[in-house]
């Protein structure tokens, strides 16, 4: 895979800008997160407190006002017209923020600024000894007789010159005037603040189901998990955070928490999403990875070029090694540079040089010792055609020997079936020779048994073999029977008449046979020698057909 240096350098770059880049981006995201979470913690720590207290404060103006009323001549008399005044007052400079403004007598008889009159009954609205040492009372969220939503009561004492309680004068403030006050809280985006009562009751929220509906528990919920021990905490500190999973939307989420001073046991959250905490940091590391990545194109091309510098010579002196070695060229060029790679290609340079040297030497000595063994072939081919033709010849006569018939015999007999041609066997033997030798002696014999072999010769297409002493073997190829027949009768009657001086007369017996189909070579010959020693017995100088 790696096979170059190029592909080498370029991954070993990639895998080092990746390294690099993945180190980078999780040590910025762990060093940054954990910073971003702090500080996230702190200014929602910050908001929720401030925001509980400007909730408290709103809630110190009614009870301000409330005990302005109470402390109005007319209405701690009980005047009726006077209380009724203030009532209407009391809703003006409320600015929308009340949704009843309510007078109970010592008979807890309520008036209310809508002009209603009842009988009150409600727990929630304290009287007499109750009110002793306390200078305000707010409720939780009641449902009221005259309300269609549940409202909160935030109510006074009047006490009359006795310092005796004399009735109450209140405001009941709807939930919705606290929805919109927290929603005017200005947070950080993914941020909100929502409120619990002292009965732990969600009595504000974003999510309006969620209001008089659910009830915060100190267990932790599969829904929530983690969101008990965040109300744990709400129990026994008056400011604090936690972290808790929304499951339902699969999000982390950070919540801060702080006690409203006027609203003894109440709660402000302020709820923010982990995702929206992290953006900041997600928008920095995305900031750094495209930076990483143009960096790391831009030294992609640096080292590719890098690279292309380095290797374009190593594969131009590759290439000049590779076309010395298919011999297209006989040399290869220097490369010009004092570097590794111009030592390089010196070196090789003057490697091919000794290289080409020492062929030039080595062919010069191979055509050299190609032309001295040529010459001893040449001598050895002679002498072996020499040594062939002594040791398939008869010494004397010069005719084949019995060794060099025999192979001959075979290769005509097979060509002679395989061409359906007759082969004729003569076997034939001198007549009287040992005479000649004992009259003339063994050279002149010798002599003799030269002449007759010439004249056996005399036709070339027969194979002539000396059998031993004065006995020959004539084998006639290609020729019918009786043609072989007459040629010996015809060569019989020559001899005869022939002069092999000193010796006057020569006559000689002959067997002749045919080759018959699927006879041995031995069978045929063993006939024509049975013939030449019937023609002896017939008294010689004679060609029987055996
Ligand atoms: N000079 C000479 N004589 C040879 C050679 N080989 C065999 N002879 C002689 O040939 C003679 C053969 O004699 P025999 O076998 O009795 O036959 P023959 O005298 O020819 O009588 P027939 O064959 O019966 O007609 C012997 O005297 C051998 O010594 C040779 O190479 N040179």
């Amino acid at each position: 895979m790696l096979k170059t240096i190029k592909t080498k350098i370029i991954t070993t770059y990639s895998l080092v800008i990746i390294a690099f880049i993945s180190t980078l981006l999780l040590t910025t995201f762990l060093n940054e997160r954990n910073r971003v979470l702090e500080l996230e913690l702190v200014k929602s720590a910050e908001i929720s407190t401030m925001h509980a207290e400007i909730l408290s404060q709103e809630f110190s103006q009614y009870i301000a006002m409330l005990k302005m009323l109470s402390d109005n001549p007319l209405i701690r008399q009980g005047n009726k017209q006077s209380i009724n005044a203030q009532l209407n007052r009391l809703m003006e400079v409320g600015d929308g923020d009340f949704i009843n403004a309510i007078y109970i007598d010592q008979n807890l008889i309520l008036t209310d600024s809508k002009g209603n009159t009842n009988k009150v009954t409600h727990p929630s609205f304290i009287q007499g000894e109750q009110w002793v040492g306390k200078e305000h009372n707010i409720t939780v969220p009641v449902l009221s007789k005259f309300e269609k939503e549940p409202v909160i009561i935030v109510a006074v004492p009047i006490w009359n010159d006795q310092k005796a309680w004399a009735g109450t004068i209140a405001v009941a403030v709807p939930l919705n005037v606290l929805n919109e006050k927290l929603s005017a809280i200005k947070l950080t985006k993914g941020s909100y603040a929502w409120l619990a009562d002292s009965n732990r009751t969600v009595v504000s929220h974003p999510n309006k189901d969620f209001i008089m509906t659910v009830q915060l528990s100190t267990e932790n919920s599969e829904s929530y998990p983690g969101f008990g021990d965040i109300v744990k905490q709400t129990k026994v500190q008056d400011n604090g955070y936690g972290h808790y999973e929304d499951a339902s939307i699969d999000e982390s989420k950070i919540v801060t928490f702080s006690k409203i001073k006027n609203l003894p046991d109440w709660t402000l959250f302020v709820t923010t999403k982990e995702s929206e905490i992290f953006h900041n940091i997600y928008e920095i590391l995305y900031n750094v990875l495209i930076t990483a990545l143009i960096l790391m194109v831009v030294f992609l091309l640096l080292i590719i070029k890098l690279s292309n510098k380095i290797t374009s010579p190593l594969r131009q002196l590759t290439k000049e090694v590779k076309a010395f070695v298919k011999s297209d060229h006989n040399n290869v060029k220097v490369i010009d540079s004092k570097d590794e790679i111009g030592q390089l290609s010196k070196a090789f340079y003057d490697t091919i040089k000794t290289i080409q040297t020492h062929t030039t030497f080595l062919e010069e000595m191979v055509d050299q010792r190609t032309q001295e063994v040529s010459e001893k072939n040449i001598i050895l081919k002679e002498q072996n055609n020499k040594l062939e033709k002594i040791a398939s010849q008869d010494p004397l006569t010069k005719l084949y020997n019995r060794r060099a018939f025999n192979t001959l015999v075979d290769k005509e007999t097979s060509r002679a079936k395989k061409n359906k041609r007759p082969v004729s066997l003569v076997v034939l033997d001198i007549d009287h020779f040992k005479e000649v030798n004992d009259q003339f002696g063994h050279e002149i014999g010798d002599d003799v048994l030269c002449s007759l072999a010439n004249e056996l010769t005399s036709d070339n297409d027969n194979i002539v073999c000396r059998w031993g002493g004065e006995e020959f073997v004539i084998l006639i190829p290609d020729v019918e029977p009786d043609t072989a027949y007459s040629y010996m009768e015809t060569l019989r009657q020559q001899i005869s008449k022939t002069e092999f001086p000193p010796i006057k007369r020569l006559t000689f017996s002959a067997g002749i046979a045919t080759i018959r189909l699927n006879e041995s070579f031995k069978k045929c010959f063993q006939r024509a020698d049975k013939a030449m020693y019937e023609a002896k017995a017939a008294g010689r100088n004679q060609v029987i057909w055996g």
